[in-house]
């Protein structure tokens, strides 16, 4: 891979002449406008050299730079770009919510442009394109779709817990696996596209891509994107034949399910999925609209697979960490289901802890901890200038982290959601942050925590999760803290998981023998 750090001296000369020049001559009528207080920065490199290690966690380190700079708001530059880090909730409500329509683009990535993501929705600018794709996001998981998703959720999570009961050692193998299944299916609902193991591997693959090329700062070409157009030989454009190597795995993830979708479709032997309605239902006569339904279904797979598998790895590392928190879950579930039958996704209001337990994840490990849009047109905020094409960094992490919202911030602590055994509406719901912002909010909220709710409620009936132990029986330690990257997963871990007696054990082989005799089949919805 080449990074910004190894390629930076190489092509500092070049990038100089190139960003003066354009200085110049953009004329920058600006330049003494009123920015926010931030580090000063350096000619050229602006503050690069400030900015917080990739190996760092950004979002605690830019928390700790607005305290030092004792401003809510932050500017960071580095070249080709302007950075404002929010790392207030009323920060983000002012310039994200109420100027969504300036605020609701997002920012070049040309690593992952050239990567073939594109056209992906989460990385698409402000424009027609997001505004078609969005129609389509909230009519195919819409209330009506979801309602064909939910049995279908139920159906996966059985055979999850037998995964689990067969290989216990395999938790994150199995979350990965069955997150995966069940995005391909509700994007594409073909018979077989769920065992399709290249097709899985594959679609893994490209959304690990994708993290790794969407993450900001890392690549240079996104800060200089004239390095895209040098020919080979220039110094610092060896990603072009990495973009273009792994912009094979990405088209045929994105291509290869729906070109056999159509042909399913075609010989009539399609099941219900997001893309297969949409196909029928939308006016085709543009080719623009075949086009997005293509792409939002790959968005599906990349908002799905990362977030559920992130949060379902918490869970496991949390459980383990916390067993009183686990205990009191699973007798919760006892007295509320029992063990005659599984949760299903019509207890959730009956459920509080549980209910906060993931309120708490979504709190305690935000999975996105910087949320990033961009402006597209000029702006002023409290006196601050914002030019067109400023990045705006929503540092969720630091409201979810802040004491004035929660007391004792880094204790995972479920209760805090609570007053009198019931949801407690005055305490700041997570989901309003961790979700993201208005215009570009996570269309997939309601049906991501539905399977959250299912895939950790049926676990704690059934399984107790504590650390794993090292050939001499001792305690595996967990470590609680976050990977540094676009994603905040957990470091590697390791847990048990022990059904919970004999009888949850037969449980869970009739649930799963049940649900194989359900079909494998997204029942038609009504859009
Ligand atoms: C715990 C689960 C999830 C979390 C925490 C999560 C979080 C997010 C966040 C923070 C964003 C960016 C919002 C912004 O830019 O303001 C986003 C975008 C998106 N999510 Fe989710 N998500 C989850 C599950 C899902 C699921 C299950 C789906 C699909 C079924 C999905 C589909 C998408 C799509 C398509 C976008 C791009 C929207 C756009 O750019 O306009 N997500 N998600």
């Amino acid at each position: 891979m080449v990074q910004a750090s190894d390629t930076l001296l190489s092509v500092v000369v070049c990038a100089a002449l190139i960003i003066l020049t354009s200085f110049l001559l953009s004329g920058y009528r600006k330049r003494n406008a009123h920015l926010p207080p931030g580090p000063k920065p350096l000619p050229i490199i602006g503050n690069l050299h400030q900015l917080p290690d990739l190996k760092a966690d950004r979002a605690v380190a830019f928390r700790d730079m607005s305290l030092a700079y004792g401003s809510d708001i932050l500017c960071v530059k580095v070249p080709g770009m302007l950075m404002y880090i929010l790392n207030s909730k009323e920060s983000m409500s002012d310039i994200l919510v109420a100027r969504s329509a300036k605020s609701s683009s997002k920012p070049p990535q040309v690593m992952a442009d050239l990567s073939g993501w594109k056209y992906t929705v989460p990385s698409l600018p402000y424009g027609q394109r997001i505004k078609t794709s969005r129609r389509l996001l909230h009519k195919g998981l819409g209330p009506s779709a979801v309602q064909s998703y939910i049995p279908y959720l139920e159906r996966e999570s059985a055979f999850f817990l037998e995964k689990l009961l067969d290989q216990p050692d395999a938790y994150k193998k199995h979350v990965t696996h069955t997150a995966a299944r069940i995005a391909l299916k509700i994007a594409y609902g073909y018979e077989g596209v769920t065992d399709d193991a290249h097709l899985i591997d594959t679609a893994v693959k490209a959304m690990n891509i994708f993290c790794v090329t969407a993450t900001p700062g890392i690549w240079l070409v996104d800060s200089l994107p004239f390095l895209q157009h040098m020919p080979s030989w220039f110094p610092g454009t060896g990603f072009k034949k990495q973009a273009s190597q792994w912009s094979q795995t990405v088209l045929y993830a994105i291509n290869h399910p729906f070109e056999e979708l159509k042909r399913q479709m075609a010989a009539g032997t399609a099941g219900a999925s997001f893309a297969g309605r949409l196909l029928e239902v939308e006016d085709l006569s543009d080719p623009e609209v075949e086009d997005c339904i293509k792409h939002c279904s790959t968005g599906i797979f990349a908002g799905q697979f990362d977030t559920t598998t992130a949060v379902m790895s918490w869970f496991a590392v949390v459980m383990a960490f916390y067993p009183e928190v686990q205990k009191k879950a699973q007798d919760e579930i006892n007295k509320v289901v029992g063990h005659e039958r599984m949760p299903v996704v019509a207890d959730r209001d009956s459920l509080p802890y549980v209910n906060a337990i993931l309120k708490e994840l979504l709190r305690w490990r935000p999975v996105l901890p910087l949320i990033a849009h961009s402006v597209n047109e000029e702006d002023e905020y409290k006196g601050y200038y914002v030019p067109k094409d400023t990045v705006i960094l929503a540092n969720v992490w630091a409201v979810l982290h802040d004491e004035s919202n929660y007391d004792e911030p880094e204790k995972y602590k479920p209760e805090r959601f609570l007053r009198d055994g019931i949801l407690d509406p005055s305490v700041l719901d997570p989901a309003t942050l961790a979700f993201g912002f208005d215009r570009r909010i996570c269309p997939g909220m309601h049906i991501g925590q539905t399977l959250l709710f299912i895939l950790m409620s049926r676990t704690l009936q059934n399984f107790d999760i504590a650390p794993a132990k090292d050939a001499h029986g001792k305690e595996i330690a967990i470590d609680t803290s976050a990977v540094p990257g676009l994603i905040g997963f957990p470091k590697p871990f390791k847990v048990s998981l022990v059904p919970r007696s004999n009888a949850h054990a037969a449980h869970i082989r009739h649930a799963a023998e049940n649900a194989r005799s359900l079909p494998d089949k997204l029942a038609i919805f009504e859009l």
